[in-house]
């Protein structure tokens, strides 16, 4: 696989939370700082920290520059604008990789006028390289910017490629938006635990930790979700009682399905603008 540290000048077109978060996962898996520039009209504390860490430069805006690779991190709903512009900073050599949900190839095709797209969907545990990506190339990707796009996407965490671009709305229904889903999760078990008398300190510890330790675990244990918790439930005892309701009919299933229903339509909404 390509190295970042060979993958050349990477421009990043919006230093928000998802650009930031991939940012850090590509400083640490050895993109070198010198490589890397940030593009934000308004850009936030968190971006003029990193700036300041890693000696990285900050733009307010294109201009002037063609990178190899332009990542586009802005949000879906100025694309329009942005793609404006980025005439002239789309060079014969830049390959585009998107992460904006909703946003075809084709439409960045014709805007950018390259069809050196891969569009992607990664989610925010990028940032410590623990993140999933879905990715789709262009028909007018070579290889080689394929294993450009593969570096930056793995330094984020597992990189899975779909055929189907449609497949890519309904992985930023399930891993792209899933990360809230669970801290979600974190929340309900904690406003539950006050329910139950806890303290609120308290009710936010054990629910946190509950997450992170049933995480890590299933990182290390490679047995099917089904058996891990097959292994918390012992018979007719606290878990069944609990997993009697969160298994029922109108329970966790559905909701989470509904749930990812809304984050699809509204993927597809956002890239019909
Ligand atoms: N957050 C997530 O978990 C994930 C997000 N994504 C995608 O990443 C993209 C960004 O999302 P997110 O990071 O959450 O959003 P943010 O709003 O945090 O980040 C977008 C950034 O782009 C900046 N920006 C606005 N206009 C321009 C411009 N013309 N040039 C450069 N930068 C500009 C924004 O500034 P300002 O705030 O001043 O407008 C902001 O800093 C979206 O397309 C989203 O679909 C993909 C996967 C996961
Ligand atoms: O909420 C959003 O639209 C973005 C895309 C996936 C996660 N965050």
């Amino acid at each position: 696989m390509t190295s970042l540290r060979n993958i050349g000048p990477v421009m990043l077109i919006g230093a928000g939370k998802m650009g930031l978060a991939l940012a850090q996962g590509w400083l640490d898996g050895g993109l070198p700082a010198s490589n890397l520039v940030l593009v934000d009209p308004s850009p936030s504390d968190a971006a003029k920290d990193l700036a300041e860490d890693y000696g990285l430069v900050l733009y307010s805006e294109a201009a002037g520059l063609q990178p190899n690779v332009l990542v586009l991190a802005v949000k879906p709903q100025v694309i329009g604008r942005v793609m404006e512009s980025l005439i002239g900073v789309v060079g014969p050599q830049t390959l585009v990789l998107s992460i904006m949900a909703g946003i075809s190839i084709d439409r960045l095709a014709d805007g950018l006028r390259t069809g050196r797209v891969v569009r992607s969907m990664p989610n925010t545990p990028a940032q410590i390289g623990k993140g999933v990506s879905g990715a789709v190339a262009g028909a007018a990707v070579s290889a080689n910017e394929r294993d450009a796009a593969e570096a930056l996407l793995a330094a984020a965490g597992r990189v899975v490629w779909f055929e189907a671009e449609s497949d890519l709305d309904a992985v930023t229904a399930v891993s792209g938006s899933g990360p809230a889903y669970v801290f979600n999760l974190v929340e309900a078990l904690a406003a539950a635990a006050v329910e139950q008398g806890l303290e609120p300190g308290v009710a936010m510890i054990l629910a946190r930790q509950t997450v992170i330790g049933a995480a890590a675990l299933m990182e290390i244990d490679q047995a099917p979700a089904s058996t891990l918790r097959q292994n918390v439930t012992s018979p007719n005892g606290t878990t069944a009682a609990a997993l009697q309701v969160l298994m029922a009919e109108d329970g966790l299933t559905p909701l989470i399905g509904r749930a990812v229903d809304a984050a699809r339509k509204r993927s597809e909404e956002l890239g019909r603008g």
